[in-house]
């Protein structure tokens, strides 16, 4: 059982791309995670220069239910554009590991302002090196309108970002936007269950949930994450993988989303998370404090996987020290 967190603060881009895939057996100098969660309560900076990424032992992510073997990381940027190449970095990363590894990688994207924070994957060198014929693309939430509805989270992606890249058109899983919403929900679960079966989605071995190989996540202003928003029932679902919301307080009203239990049987997730406005419930996220009103970004908590925060000053303008 080990639960740990490292912060990495960065100024440039140049130097802002730490090796994720490969910290567990070889920390690279500047990127050696100092103490576990555990042995250290309190963050505190080791170093203050200004474009070395340094490393602090971090209260953060004082587990409600601490998770078999997760990682947890705090990336900290400088500005947007430098969290943008090193999102693409660490994308490209997961991706070729697991175009290697199993021969598929499973991304999952959210709505909102991730997409655009996506964009350098789809310049060069990944929209050469990145084995987009591997990646089969799905979404943690979708709201349930027409696909070239303003509102369409799958509309957001393809002009952001999946137009952009030679992803296959069959391997772009969008709801059936002629389903309603429980239809839609129960229509997506039963082909995330297809694509277990075919080899192509992964399964835990421990939660009995799929195991995406990587979602690409971002959180809203109150916390939620997915369409899974505070004080909701449907943060408690444990039993499906996918089900639908009928009165978001987000609009549109009517939604799916996936549960906690998919989200936290993930290998990999990004949490993208820019600006002063969600400085609040970041500090909340990352307290060391917790009480019993957990927000849904709180329930984030991998089974077996790694989560990285990618931030910027603005959004972890709250956090002490
Ligand atoms: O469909 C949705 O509403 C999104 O998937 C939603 O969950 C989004 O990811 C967050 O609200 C963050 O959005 P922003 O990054 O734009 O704030």
């Amino acid at each position: 059982m080990s639960t740990s967190m490292s912060v990495s603060v960065s100024a440039a881009a140049s130097s802002s791309l730490p090796p994720l895939l490969a910290r567990r057996r070889s920390p690279p100098a500047s990127l050696v995670p100092v103490r576990s969660l555990r042995s250290c309560p309190r963050p505190r900076l080791l170093s203050s220069a200004r474009t070395t990424p340094v490393l602090l032992p971090a209260a953060a992510m004082a587990a409600p239910a601490p998770a078999a073997s997760s990682k947890r990381d705090l990336l900290i940027f400088d500005a947007e554009e430098n969290l943008a190449v090193a999102l693409a970095k660490y994308t490209a990363d997961i991706s070729a590991k697991f175009a290697a590894e199993r021969g598929a990688v499973t991304v999952v994207l959210s709505g909102g302002s991730l997409i655009y924070a996506l964009r350098k994957l789809t310049e060069a060198p990944y929209l050469e090196t990145v084995d987009w014929s591997k990646w089969h693309v799905f979404w943690v939430d979708e709201r349930v309108v027409p696909k070239d509805h303003e509102d369409s989270n799958y509309k957001l992606a393809l002009d952001g970002f999946l137009s952009k890249v030679p992803i296959p058109a069959g391997q772009v899983y969008a709801i059936n936007d002629a389903l309603s919403a429980e239809g839609a929900a129960e229509d997506y679960e039963t082909i995330l269950k297809q694509l277990v079966k075919n080899g192509v989605l992964a399964m835990s071995k421990t939660t009995g949930f799929p195991r995406f190989d990587l979602q690409l996540l971002g959180m809203g202003p109150d916390g939620h994450i997915a369409s899974l928003f505070p004080g909701h029932p449907l943060v408690k679902e444990n039993k499906k993988w996918v089900t639908h919301i009928l009165d978001s307080p987000k609009p549109p009203p009517q939604r799916i989303t996936f549960t906690f239990p998919v989200i936290n049987s993930s290998a990999y997730v990004a949490m993208v998370v820019t600006g002063a406005g969600k400085a609040g419930a970041v500090q909340k996220a990352i307290s060391d404090k917790k009480t019993s009103d957990l927000l849904p970004v709180e329930m984030a908590i991998l089974d077996d996987g790694e989560f990285t925060w990618f931030t910027d000053k603005e959004a972890v303008s709250m956090l002490q020290n």
